[in-house]
Order: structure tokens, then C-alpha cells, then sequence
């Protein structure tokens, strides 16, 4: 499939008298690698239930995969986007092993119980979860891994039915300096693969965008501040106003960087 994998045009979510978000127009065409940033509250989340199929706008409309939402099967949907986020990992139960869990997101369901798996299924497990750096914790269960481990497992199994747009909700929160730079080398490493799906990645921190990203768009109170490409975009300009300080923000060696100028 060539060309637009997601397009919001002026979509708003209201829930009560609240806006969580408002005239949001956003186009990812095939290959783009977006970043979305924005403070706690922003909307991030909501955005990336739309783009999910998990959510429909209150106005406007959305077209996921040539799909208009409200007027399609997101069941059928659905399983053509992975996602990886906390709210769905606190769902896992903690018996589960991470081999099953990877394996049973070809059926998008959780729990291994009544299907039966290929070898190929199998051996795309393995695999997913060795270029994530998990392929030692194939037998253990989800409760005993690290936070770390945890997001690592999430996304190989939101890349197992090799979804044509991969969402990913705050992958680096909650994980040590350490698991942090081997999360963001990792996601940089797909990043830069021609082969992997498109991405959308949403973060608090500059810092945790990937190298090789390349569109970012700005969210502040339920609004796009500014969208485009991620160098155009992450200006000190930019950044301060959509988190509301001033800030000055560098790039080295494809990362980024920013601190309060205050
Ligand atoms: N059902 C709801 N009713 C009212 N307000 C809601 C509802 N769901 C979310 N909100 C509010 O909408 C706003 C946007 O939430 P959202 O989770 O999308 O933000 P976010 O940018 O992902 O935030 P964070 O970075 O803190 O995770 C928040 O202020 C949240 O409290």
C-alpha cells in the first residue's frame, strides 16, 4: 500500500465539557517515522486511541489504513495497527508467558488458551523478541519481568501480525538510564529499516526520540502547537511554547536535547 497510512482531519474528542482534543488535522504518509510530544495532559493518548482504532473522534473525521473510522470494521482493523502502551500491559495477567504473549497478538487477543501456533508464527516470535534483546526471557512469565523487559516484550508483540502502522505510548517511561539508551538504540535501529512499518512514537522527552525519526508533531491542551519535520520542529520556540517555559534545546549526533533557560 502506497501513501497515507493515517489522516485526522479536524478531529476533537469531547468528553463532558471537557476537550481533550480539538480540530486536530494530521497526515502520515507510508515510511514516516512521527514523534508526538507534549506535557502530561496534552491529549498524546487520546491522539494515539484514534490513531489505534481504539477510540472514534466526537468531530471530524479519521482514516486509518484507507478506513474510514465509523464506517468500518475496527475489528477487522484493528489487528492491521500494532500498539504498545502501559494501559494494555496492566491487562497482561502476570502468569503469562512471554513467548504466548507475543504469539496470541496474531489473534489479537490475550491468553494462549484454544489457539494452536505454527512453527512460522513461532519462529517470528523468536525472532521479534531477539532484535528487541529479550530472546533469554522467551519462557519466563510477564510478572516477572523488568519494566524494562516489559516495554521491550510489548513491542515485539505490537510487530508479530507485521501491522502497517506501529503506535507506540511512552515506551521509555519508567525505565533507568540504562534501559532507556538500549530501548531508544534499539527503536533507532528500526527506525532507519526500510522494511519496518510506519511509526508513531509518543513521549514526554525530547531526549527519548529516537535517531532517524522523522516528523514530530507538538500537542498542548487538546491542540497542535506546530507539526512537520522533527528539525523544523523541535525548536527552542516550538518546545517552550508547547511546554509552557523557556527552553533551549541542541542536537547531537541525531538526539536531542532540552533544559529550562530559566
Ligand atoms: N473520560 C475522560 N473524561 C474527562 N477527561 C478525560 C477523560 N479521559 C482523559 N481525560 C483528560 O484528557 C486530557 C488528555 O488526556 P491524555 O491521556 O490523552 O493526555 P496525555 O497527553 O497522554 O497525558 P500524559 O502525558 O499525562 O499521559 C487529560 O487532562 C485527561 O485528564
Amino acid at each position: 500500500m502506497a501513501g497515507e497510512v493515517l489522516q485526522l482531519r479536524g478531529v476533537g474528542v469531547r468528553r463532558g465539557r471537557s476537550n481533550l482534543l480539538r480540530d486536530v488535522t494530521w497526515t502520515v504518509n507510508e515510511g514516516d517515522r512521527w514523534v508526538i510530544v507534549g506535557p502530561n495532559g496534552a491529549g498524546k493518548t487520546t491522539l494515539l486511541q484514534i490513531a489505534a482504532a481504539m477510540m472514534h473522534p466526537t468531530e471530524g473525521t479519521a482514516v486509518l489504513l484507507e478506513e474510514r473510522l465509523g464506517r468500518t470494521d475496527v475489528f477487522e482493523l484493528r489487528p492491521r495497527i500494532g500498539l504498545a502502551s502501559s494501559s494494555l500491559a496492566a491487562e497482561v495477567p502476570p502468569e503469562e508467558k512471554v513467548i504466548d504473549l507475543v504469539l496470541t497478538a496474531s489473534y489479537a487477543i490475550l491468553g494462549r488458551w484454544r489457539e494452536e501456533y505454527d512453527s512460522t508464527d513461532v519462529d517470528r516470535a523468536v525472532a521479534l523478541l531477539d532484535a528487541l534483546g529479550c530472546a533469554d526471557l522467551v519462557r519466563r512469565t510477564f510478572g516477572t519481568l523488568s519494566e524494562g523487559e516489559r516495554k521491550r516484550v510489548q513491542i515485539a508483540r505490537a510487530m508479530m501480525p507485521d501491522p502497517e502502522l506501529l503506535l507506540l505510548d511512552e515506551p521509555a517511561a519508567g525505565l533507568d538510564l540504562g534501559g532507556r539508551e538500549d530501548l531508544v538504540t534499539r527503536l533507532a535501529a528500526l527506525a532507519d529499516d526500510p522494511a519496518a512499518p510506519t511509526m508513531a512514537l509518543v513521549t514526554h522527552h525530547v531526549e527519548e526520540v529516537p535517531e532517524g525519526f522523522t516528523h514530530a508533531l507538538l500537542l498542548r491542551g487538546g491542540e497542535v502547537v506546530t507539526q512537520g519535520k522533527v528539525d523544523e520542529v523541535f525548536t527552542a520556540e516550538h518546545l517552550s511554547a508547547t511546554f509552557g517555559l523557556p527552553l533551549a534545546v541542541d542536537r547531537q549526533n541525531g538526539r536531542w536535547y532540552a533544559r529550562s533557560t530559566r
